[in-house]
């Protein structure tokens, strides 16, 4: 086996794996290091089990919503039983297969830098191989779930994203300890599937703070509906669990304490720098690895190192991370042509990412909240439409709710932001990211018709509520 490559990936994420996908097709050779399964944690522990869960409860929603339907109780058994399928048994023998196809050498172990362009593998029975890169060395590491520390939480092992993800097993009592992505995704995954008390510890005043304040607010709606408690400005003083694996105690900085069958701390993510050798080439280790637009770390002579993905700290989310990789991984080829490639850059990022939450209802946004964009110091007038009065959306079934709001740059009249909060708003999501990226003028904008009757014309109510 040579030990010598064009492009060395450490990681192999979904970000890791579009790296040596495009490098190769751009004609270079790769090998890619991954020390748990190629696939990464978006394929096993995150958006892929995440989704498999979440999709029978958002379908009971929908059936829930049409008269004459009805829905029996969910066969919890039958949705892990597919949420097993859908991670491959947590077996990578397809993405095994994928990356011979590419093709690319994945070496199994735990990789490190280990100087300039070098990566030394420690494998898990202690074996070692240092590999040479003649181009680049891709760090695609990702990032790992955050616990606070809370007097008694570390001891207590709570779950994180890794644990609810893969649980074969719905606690009765579920204390659900964050009011973000992870929180809301898996507090109404977990109440959806048998959970009887799903209680939500949110230390600020709201759900899903980085989105536009009325989206946490229906979602909190429609938690309080399903039965989920969510208590807002609440801080944890400790956590108590004398029994490995048995009741833990909640007990909150005011009122009395929470008893849970398990805990799940949904606090966010740090990147996974740890150990990677950063000091070796003279980075710091506990930072995220800045990146130029072309994905390439700042701060490093000769320009042979790039991160992408989570580890880069830009955006945490896979398409993203996806999006970087193509990014990079043409870059370090056309750049070992002797080519620059200035069109392939991140420009995506600076308009602000889409985003979906799998809830119910989903939450949809791309480009800046209102707030955010007045904070850059944009001019822009906000417009909301109350997606209910929405013909295609009546049709979708009784009790339909939902917001939309548009967030128009005033001086140069286009979109620089818009969020939909409903059921089944997901599939609308890349019309507007569309409109945003492309900075399609409003006046153009208007002839783009929505057809009648879908959830679409929520766009044409949004103009003409501009005054369009
Ligand atoms: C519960 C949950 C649900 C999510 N849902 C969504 C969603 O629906 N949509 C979305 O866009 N995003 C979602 N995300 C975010 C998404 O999972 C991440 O943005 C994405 O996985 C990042 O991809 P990555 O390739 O950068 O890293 P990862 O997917 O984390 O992959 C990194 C890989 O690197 C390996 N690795 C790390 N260090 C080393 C080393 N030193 N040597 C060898 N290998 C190493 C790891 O084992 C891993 O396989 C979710 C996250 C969570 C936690
Ligand atoms: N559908 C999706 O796109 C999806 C789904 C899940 C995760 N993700 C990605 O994964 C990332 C991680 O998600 P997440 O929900 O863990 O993080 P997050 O940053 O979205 O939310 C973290 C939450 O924890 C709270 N928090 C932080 N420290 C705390 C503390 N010490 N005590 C109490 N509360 C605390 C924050 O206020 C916030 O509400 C997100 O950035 C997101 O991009 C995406």
């Amino acid at each position: 086996m040579a030990d010598e490559f064009d492009v060395i990936v450490i990681g192999a994420g979904p970000a890791g794996e579009n790296v040596v996908d495009r490098a190769v097709r751009g004609g270079l050779t790769a090998a890619i290091v991954e020390e748990r399964l190629a696939g990464g944690e978006c394929s096993y522990w995150a958006c892929v089990p995440s989704k498999a869960l979440l999709r029978p409860i958002d379908l009971a929603g929908e059936v829930g919503r049409v008269p004459g339907l009805s829905l029996g109780p969910i066969d919890t058994a039958a949705v892990l039983a597919r949420r097993d399928e859908a991670v491959s048994n947590y077996d990578d023998a397809g993405q095994v297969r994928w990356l011979e196809s590419v093709p690319a050498e994945l070496v199994r172990g735990r990789g490190r830098l280990d100087g300039p362009k070098r990566v030394r593998v420690t494998a898990e029975d202690g074996a070692e191989r240092v590999l040479t890169a003649r181009q680049a060395v891709v760090l695609a590491t990702g990032s790992t779930a955050v616990v606070p520390p809370v007097p008694g939480m570390a001891e207590a092992a709570p779950w994180t994203s890794h644990e609810v993800t893969a649980t074969s097993t719905i606690p009765e009592r579920l204390a659900v300890i964050g009011g973000g992505v992870v929180a809301c995704e898996m507090a109404q995954a977990m109440h959806g599937l048998g959970a009887r008390q799903t209680t939500v510890l949110v230390r600020g005043g709201s759900l899903l703070n980085r989105m536009e304040p009325f989206a946490g607010e229906l979602l909190a709606e429609s938690f309080a509906d399903a039965g989920i408690d969510v208590r807002t400005h609440t801080d944890i003083a400790r956590v108590e669990r004398p029994e490995p694996g048995g009741k833990v105690t909640v007990h909150l900085a005011e009122g009395p304490p929470l008893e849970a069958d398990e805990l799940l701390v949904a606090t966010g993510r740090r990147v996974a720098t740890g150990n990677l050798g950063l000091d070796t080439v003279g980075l710091p280790d506990d930072a995220p690895v800045e990146v130029d637009d072309s994905m390439r770390a700042t701060g490093i002579a000769d320009g042979w190192l790039y991160a992408v993905g989570d580890v880069n700290g830009r955006v945490l989310l896979t398409h993203m991370g996806k999006y970087q990789a193509r990014i990079c991984g043409d870059v370090i080829a056309a750049r070992a042509r002797g080519d620059e490639l200035p069109a392939m850059r991140d420009l995506a990022g600076g308009y602000g990412a889409p985003q979906v939450v799998f809830t119910d209802p989903q939450i949809c946004a791309v480009g800046r909240t209102e707030e955010a964009a007045r904070r850059a110091g944009i001019r822009v007038r906000a417009v909301d439409y109350d997606m209910g009065s929405v013909t295609g959306a009546y049709l979708q079934g009784d009790g339909y709710r939902g917001r939309a709001r548009a967030v128009v740059d005033e001086d140069r009249k286009v979109l620089v932001g818009i969020t939909f909060a409903a059921p089944g708003a997901a599939e609308l999501l890349h019309a507007a990211t569309i409109a945003v990226t492309a900075e399609v003028p409003l006046d153009r904008l208007w002839h783009a018709v929505p057809s009648f009757p879908t959830v679409s014309e929520v766009w044409l109510r949004l103009l003409e509520a501009y005054g369009m």
